[in-house]
């Protein structure tokens, strides 16, 4: 791992977030399934939503097929997952192991249903419920895999300025590991650069004229989802907490 490798990780996984967003804003708001009422209301003793239903099945199965045995992967309900059914791979471990579970996705959930969804998806209710939260959960799954990487990203930073960082562990100095562990300029790169993947994806493709770049002259050119949104949800959430996941797993890494 070097920081060029966990960087080319993180933009790789932006193609992953962008597309899974652009598929969420193709169904409306669906607001029924993410209502724990309306499924109680069915009278089959739920007390959870379609939603959390779906993440919560869905995760059952990846698990027995294996996906969290990568520590790469990590579900949102894991006291509900099974043991895997598969056998075992060798994954590397290039984590600490007292600090290889941190993640934050309590914050990821809440942050994703209440504040990037009504953003995201356009008003209305078309019934297609279990369409819509099977493309949440590929949004909540990227975010995760996005956003918790900063594990890996930690580990790097730590490694390569042992001295430094061992000092401000110690003292739990949580704002100056934060300082530390910040490049400003890194993040404006980005912002910036998922903010054009939106334009570039998001764009609608015809075979008449040349290819809409998004920033030609024509207002009437428009994204499937607001690029400004994608710059937005890097901006107050998706930056923010991986350096949370950063400084969270740095504290522990002298366990
Ligand atoms: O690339 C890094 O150095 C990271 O720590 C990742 C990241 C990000 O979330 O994109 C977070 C903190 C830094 O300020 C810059 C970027």
């Amino acid at each position: 791992l070097s920081l060029d490798t966990v960087r080319e990780f993180l933009t790789r996984e932006e193609d992953t977030v962008v597309f899974g967003l652009i598929e969420r804003a193709k169904h409306p708001r669906n607001t029924p399934a993410y209502d724990p009422g309306y499924l109680a209301g069915g009278g089959h003793g739920h007390d959870a939503s379609f939603a959390e239903m779906f993440v919560r099945e869905s995760e059952a199965v990846q698990a027995k097929e294996g996906r969290y045995q990568s520590l790469q992967e990590i579900p949102f309900f894991p006291f509900r997952v099974p043991f895997t059914l598969a056998p075992p791979y060798n994954f590397t471990t290039e984590l600490y192991s007292a600090a290889a579970l941190v993640n934050v996705n309590d914050a990821i959930w809440s942050m994703y249903f209440n504040e990037l969804l009504p953003l995201l998806a356009k008003n209305g209710d078309d019934g297609n419920y279990a369409a819509t939260v099977s493309s949440d959960l590929v949004c909540l799954q990227a975010l995760s895999r996005r956003i918790n990487y900063g594990r890996y990203v930690a580990e790097v930073k730590f490694i390569g300025d042992q001295q430094n960082y061992t000092t401000l562990i110690r003292n739990k100095d949580t704002d100056a590991l934060m300082k530390l562990l910040t490049s400003e300029a890194q993040e404006d790169v980005v912002k910036r650069r998922v903010q054009k993947k939106a334009m570039v994806f998001g764009q609608n493709v015809t075979l008449d004229g040349p290819v809409e770049t998004g920033n030609s002259n024509s207002s009437q050119t428009s994204f499937k989802v607001d690029p400004s949104l994608v710059y937005k949800l890097y901006d107050k959430w998706v930056i923010p907490l991986t350096k949370q996941v950063e400084v969270e797993y740095l504290l522990h890494r002298l366990d």
